[in-house]
Formats: structure tokens, C-alpha cells, sequence
């Protein structure tokens, strides 16, 4: 069982440049953010604002130019069985099974096998999955072989869970029935979890917390909690609460995507959308 005092993740004036002269990109600027223990935390922002790249730095895949990321107070240096990882690509290895795939990490740590086999038995069950302990992921369903990646990221107790697009390749239908499974999960797991979308629904419908990101380079433009009760359920996303958090975070995302075409499209462009490309960057046309 996890401590559910920890898993507190705090990146402060968090700084990302990457190569230099004509080929110096900015990618993220004084990023500083907070994932409390047991938090629900979600990233949003327009295309190529620096997402997956502040949730590599948290993951230890990637060191940021300036600022630092701390996990329980430690820095963060390099990947660690503390922090859990799912990509939107499903990556389980196609030469195992169900079973062995989510006993992997385990392996990796030196677990006995009978334990591991134990351990990932009961994450299958718990997944709904273990009437597939036995098939190889070519066999199953995207939607089936992203449940079996979320429950291989969760077999070694990770206190974080940082989940990039998990949910991108998947259709409206088996998006929607993941969410409740993830949320679902989360409630019993009592991680935290930094996820990152570009469904606004998804983003409402499982966080407390939302951090709404600008356009390249990436800074913090809002902090939005979402105040909605927990468990959390589909017939939620018909509520006034909820509609009306998500129209304010889809205005605050597409004032942001505008200002990214804007600086593309140049003086005139963005006149249609209500918005004009000035001395000073992108603006309101009132
Ligand atoms: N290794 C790299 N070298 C150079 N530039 C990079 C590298 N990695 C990312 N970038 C650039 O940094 C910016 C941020 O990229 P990142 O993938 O973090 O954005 P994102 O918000 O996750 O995008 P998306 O929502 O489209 O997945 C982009 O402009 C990207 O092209």
C-alpha cells in the first residue's frame, strides 16, 4: 500500500531551451507547479506549448535548462519505480503476455516470482482483466491494452502516476468508459497523478485540478480547481458545475491557440476570430 502522505511533486521556475542560434527553442518558462499527495492534476495548453515535455522532466527522462523538479522533497535526476508512466502509444512488449507484461517492472526490481505473479493477478482482477492473463497484446483491444498499461505503471506502488495523452488513440466511446475506469482506480489507489490532455471534458471530469498552459514557450497562464464532488460519474458531465468549467477553460485555450496561429498568420489573419496581431504580439479586437 502506498503512503498516502507521499507523492507530493513540486517544479519550481522550471526553464526548458533547447538548441541555439536559428534553432534555439524556447520550450518552457518560469513553469512552476504543484502535485499535492493523492492529487488528480491535469496539464492543458495548446499544441507544442511544452506539456510532454514538463511531464519528462517530472518523469527524469529529460533535465530542465534551469529550475528544479522534486519529488518528496528530492530532486528528480533520472526515471525511478517511484514514478508510474503511461504514454499515449499503448508500449507493452508484443513477446508477453498479459501477465508478464504488467510483472515486467516487478522483475526488473528483483520481486520473486510467485509474488509478482500474485501482484500482478490481483491488479488484472482489479482492471478487469485477468480472464486475459494468458493472451498476448496483439489479441486485444486499444482500449484493453491501455488498461493493461496503466496496471503495469501501477504493479511497482509508484506514490505518481504521469500519464501523457493516455487516452488520445482511443475512440469517443472507450475513451469515455477509461476515464470512469481511471477515475475509478485513482479513487481506490490514492496516487498522485499528473495527466496531460487536449480533451477538455477529460480534464474536468477527472481532476481536482486543472493547470491551463500558454503558448510556446509554456508558462502557467491559470489555476483552475474543480470543485466537483468525488465519486465521480458520466452523469456528472450533463451539470451546470460542469459545463460551466469547461467553457471557461475552452475560452482560456483558445485565446491561447489564436495568439500561436496569430504569431503564424501574421497582421490581418486573426482579424476574423476577433483578434488582431499588433507591435505588442496578439490581442482582443473589442
Ligand atoms: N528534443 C527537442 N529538440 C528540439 N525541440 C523540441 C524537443 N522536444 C520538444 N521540442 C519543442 O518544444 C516545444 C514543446 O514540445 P512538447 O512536445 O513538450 O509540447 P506539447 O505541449 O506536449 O505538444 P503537443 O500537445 O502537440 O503534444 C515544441 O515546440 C517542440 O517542437
Amino acid at each position: 500500500m502506498n503512503d498516502p502522505r507521499k507523492g507530493l511533486v513540486e517544479c519550481r521556475d522550471i526553464e526548458v531551451v533547447f538548441g541555439s542560434g536559428e534553432a534555439r527553442t524556447e520550450a518552457l518558462k518560469d513553469v512552476s507547479i504543484t502535485v499535492n499527495p493523492n492529487e488528480f492534476v491535469s496539464l492543458i495548453g495548446p499544441s507544442g506549448c511544452g506539456k510532454s515535455t514538463l511531464l519528462s522532466i517530472v518523469a527524469g527522462f529529460a533535465r530542465p535548462t534551469r529550475g528544479t523538479a522534486t519529488l518528496d522533497g528530492a530532486e528528480i535526476r533520472k526515471p525511478g519505480a517511484e514514478r508510474g508512466v503511461v504514454f499515449q502509444q499503448y508500449s507493452l512488449f508484443p513477446w508477453l503476455t498479459v501477465r508478464k507484461n504488467v510483472e515486467f517492472g516487478l522483475r526488473m526490481a528483483g520481486v520473486p516470482t510467485s509474488k509478482r505473479i500474485a501482484s500482478a493477478r490481483t491488479l488484472l482482477g482489479l482492471a478487469g482483466l485477468l480472464a486475459f492473463e494468458n493472451h498476448y497484446p496483439d489479441q486485444l483491444s486499444g482500449g484493453m491494452k491501455q488498461r493493461i498499461g496503466i496496471v503495469r505503471a501501477l504493479a511497482t506502488s509508484p506514490q505518481v502516476l504521469l500519464m501523457d495523452e493516455p487516452f488520445g488513440a482511443l475512440d469517443t466511446q472507450t475513451r469515455a468508459v477509461m476515464q470512469e475506469i481511471l477515475t475509478n482506480m485513482w479513487q481506490q489507489f490514492r496516487i498522485s497523478v499528473l495527466f496531460i490532455t487536449h480533451d477538455i471534458e477529460e480534464s474536468v471530469f477527472l481532476s481536482d485540478r486543472i493547470y491551463v498552459m500558454t503558448s510556446r514557450p509554456g508558462r502557467i497562464k491559470a489555476e483552475i480547481d474543480v470543485p466537483l464532488p468525488r465519486p465521480r460519474n458520466a452523469a456528472m458531465t450533463g451539470t451546470k458545475a460542469f459545463t460551466d468549467l469547461v467553457h471557461r477553460l475552452k475560452a482560456l485555450i483558445r485565446e491561447e491557440s489564436l495568439a500561436a496561429m496569430g504569431a503564424e498568420l501574421g497582421p490581418g489573419g486573426m482579424a476574423g476570430f476577433g483578434m488582431e496581431v499588433g507591435p505588442d504580439g496578439v490581442s482582443r479586437m473589442l
